[in-house]
């Protein structure tokens, strides 16, 4: 592992980890555990709050201080409504209101004076261009496919009369959901990845991000974008057009009413719309209509284009996961090029958002966005491409002052930068300063690296490797975790001698901080009885007995507990594929445990909590725009109880760890603060602590305490 990737584990005070990699916590009580201060051996972000002098903040962005503003008043904005179209768009009202530019725009300026300053007042609940509070519930249970809401709550689109004919979709419903998996949306975010032993290949694994994509983010650059249809690839190469195709380009783009094109001489030079971005684009349709997971949705929308390249597979992969997470802030750029952006309908809007995606974070040519928006948006709502031709070309200059002010000087603006909502990305500042909250949105940005974790009862490792070998890949071993192993590159994943390795149950995908917590969660001494709870499909469940087996040289007996019976079901079925018959699945409410089990009966208890998965979000890109703060809230209460429960069933010296897959301190020091500081928590003294940052090529941002129990 290189040391970027190693230096994500900071662990407390004094004790590194092993050979430099995942540090663990320093054993021994905490000074002020009981106190409430932070718990000991974990060592809190060490990034530097913003103080007053600090640069990083928020800047409160009153009106008057400066700041891009968005149009004129009347500026701006479509104003040709075609006939045919109903009331056309730009008649009467002016482009933009000024509350609106007011909002979305005043804080979003490198020239005030003012510097930074730590967030501390309730006007900033209000989120970056959204219109939906902090708290708004409908905003974060609702309002999934983004943001669309107007004043009165009512979605975008579906006040007063439709500018298009509505064109529902109505196809079959390939999209395959478990009803009871609307239940766990909130809350178990982060278990996804391990759905199937036979993982899918990541979308990286086919280069496909320009250059100036990643800049955007600041990420470092990939390799160059490819694309197939002729006009694109041109594009792609990051050229402009020659003057004879940039030529051809402007009658290719035809009549600003989307009508006839004429190229050289009148011929009609028709503009093919790529499969990729068609694609792309029913996928947000449906993400956006199911409040789905864009990857759930995204192979059978796939395998329904049929003969769809590889590459424009990809394509389509890329960009429906980047519009997804870059949602609200692309809603919030349309809508500044929008005249009435609540009258825009919810399939055009889908159409835009991929253009939109393309122009901000893939750094498109505006050629290529504006011709093929135009197609998509035609594809979608034939009526609408008029508007989509104005639009575009109103979105494709307005890109170029993206985004809109100086990141340095304006929370708000670093915010659109990283495509956070500004409530996620002031809560990362005040938490973590504004240095380390700024990188982790940067990384979370960027493509989950691929690690796979080893069956030792199963497989030889040695053996695996060479597999992986021959099929083309290089294997990086964690320089921490056993059985760990960084895929470098992901396409072996699709080699017929890889994927039997995953069908017999030799290796599954799994992130390194998940397989450093499912070692720690295996203590040194030998268990006889060994209590999961939180078990989903029983990802941890296979490491931690691979981590017996490693250990004692057997698996253990294992009570794996689930609220969702599916999920038991999966678990078993699961476990006997990885070669584990030790575990018995029990479906409960682990909050009221020990109506089902004995209390103090388990050598050691892991407790996988569901939780925000906000150090996931490269995986779950859905996250940062459905999270609310106050389901960050109510999932720390829940995680409280399930810790509080499962320290009942600790044998005095057995072991308790407590694990999320998130950043947040109100789901993690403070649910074991809070715990500790209890009657019954005075028994635990805190032997390690994994905390995970996220960095560009490492491993996602995980949290662990493993305590033991005393007395
Ligand atoms: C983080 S996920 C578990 C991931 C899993 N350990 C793995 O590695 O694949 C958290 C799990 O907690 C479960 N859960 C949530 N609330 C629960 C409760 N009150 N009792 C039991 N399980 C619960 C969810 O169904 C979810 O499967």
């Amino acid at each position: 592992m290189t040391d970027q990737h190693q230096g994500g584990y900071r662990g407390a005070a004094g004790r590194g980890g092993n050979g430099g990699g995942p540090r663990r916590g320093g054993a021994g009580r905490p000074a002020g555990g009981r106190d409430g201060r932070s718990s000991g051996g974990y060592k809190k972000y060490d990034g530097k709050k913003p103080s007053g002098d600090s640069r990083g903040g928020y800047r409160g962005g009153k009106p008057g201080e400066g700041g891009y503003r968005g149009g004129k008043p009347n500026g701006g904005g479509y104003r040709g409504g075609k006939p045919g179209e109903g009331k056309p768009y730009g008649s009467g009202k002016p482009s933009y209101n000024g509350r609106r530019d007011d909002r979305d725009f005043r804080d979003g300026d490198s020239r005030g004076g003012k510097p930074y300053k730590k967030f501390d007042g309730p006007k900033s609940d209000r989120q970056g261009g959204y219109r939906g509070k902090l708290g708004d519930k409908s905003f974060g249970d609702k309002r999934q496919g983004g943001y669309r809401g107007s004043k009165d709550g009512a979605r975008g689109g579906q006040r007063g009369p439709k500018r298009f004919d509505g064109k529902k979709y109505d196809g079959p419903k390939k999209f395959d959901r478990r009803d009871d998996r609307r239940d766990d949306r909130r809350f178990e975010r982060r278990d996804d990845e391990h759905r199937t032993q036979t993982p899918a290949v990541p979308e990286r694994s086919v280069a496909m991000t320009s250059p100036r994509a990643s800049s955007r983010f600041g990420a470092p650059a990939p390799a160059p974008a490819v694309e197939h249809d002729a006009r694109s690839a041109r594009d792609d190469r990051g050229q402009r057009p020659r003057r004879d195709d940039r030529h051809q380009g402007d009658a290719r783009r035809g009549s600003r009413d989307g009508g006839p094109r004429g190229g050289r001489g009148g011929r009609p030079q028709p503009v093919k719309l790529s499969p990729g971005r068609a694609a792309a684009c029913e996928i947000g349709r449906i993400v956006r209509e199911r409040e789905a997971f864009v990857s759930e949705v995204t192979p059978s929308v796939i395998a329904k284009h049929e003969g769809i390249s590889p590459e424009d597979a990809a394509f389509a992969t890329k960009i429906a996961r980047g519009v997804t997470s870059t949602l609200g802030t692309l809603d919030e750029f349309i809508d500044r090029n929008l005249r009435s952006p609540e009258d825009i309908q919810d399939d055009v809007r889908d159409a835009l958002r991929v253009s939109a995606y393309e122009l901000l974070f893939l750094g498109k040519d505006a050629y290529a966005a504006v011709d093929q928006g135009v197609e998509l948006v035609r594809s979608v709502q034939p009526k609408a491409s008029g508007l989509a031709n104005s639009v575009l070309r109103k979105m494709s200059t307005s890109a170029k002052k993206f985004p809109y002010g100086n990141p340095d000087l304006s929370l708000q603006v670093l915010a659109r930068s990283q495509a956070f909502p500004l409530w996620f990305a002031k809560r990362l500042m005040n938490e973590m300063g504004l240095k380390q909250a700024t990188d982790f949105m940067r990384a979370s940005n960027a493509d989950a690296p691929v690690f796979i974790a080893v069956n030792p009862i199963k497989a030889d490792e040695a053996e695996v490797v060479e597999v992986f070998d021959q099929a083309g890949s290089l294997m990086e071993p964690s320089a921490t975790v056993p059985g760990c192993y960084l895929v470098k590159d992901a396409r072996v994943l699709r080699k017929p001698a890889v994927r039997a390795l995953f069908e017999n149950g030799s290796v599954c995908v799994s992130d390194e901080s998940a397989q450093a917590i499912a070692a720690l969660a295996c203590p040194e001494g030998d268990v006889e009885a060994f209590l999961e709870i939180g078990a989903g499909r029983g990802t941890k469940t296979i490491l931690v007995q691979g981590n017996a087996v490693r250990r004692f040289g057997r698996t253990v007996p294992m009570v794996s507990v689930d609220d969702h019976a599916f999920k038991g079901e999966l678990l078993a079925k699961r476990a006997a594929a990885y070669g584990i018959q030790s575990v018995r699945p029990l479906t409960a409410d682990a909050r009221k445990l020990s109506e089902k089990l004995p209390e103090a009966s388990f050598d050691a208890v892991l407790v996988d909590a569901p939780c925000s998965g906000a150090g996931t979000m490269r995986r779950h890109p859905e996250i940062r725009w459905r999270l609310t703060a106050e389901q960050i809230e109510e999932m720390a209460a829940i995680e409280y109880d399930l810790l509080a429960e499962a320290a009942k069933m600790v044998k005095p010296g057995g072991t308790l760890t407590y694990a999320t897959c998130t950043v947040f301190e109100a789901e993690n020091s403070q649910v074991v603060d809070r715990f500790r500081r209890t009657k019954f928590g005075e028994a635990f003294e805190i032997e390690e602590t994994i905390a995970t940052t996220l960095s560009a090529s490492g491993a996602d941002a995980h949290y662990a305490v493993r305590m033991k129990r005393v007395r």
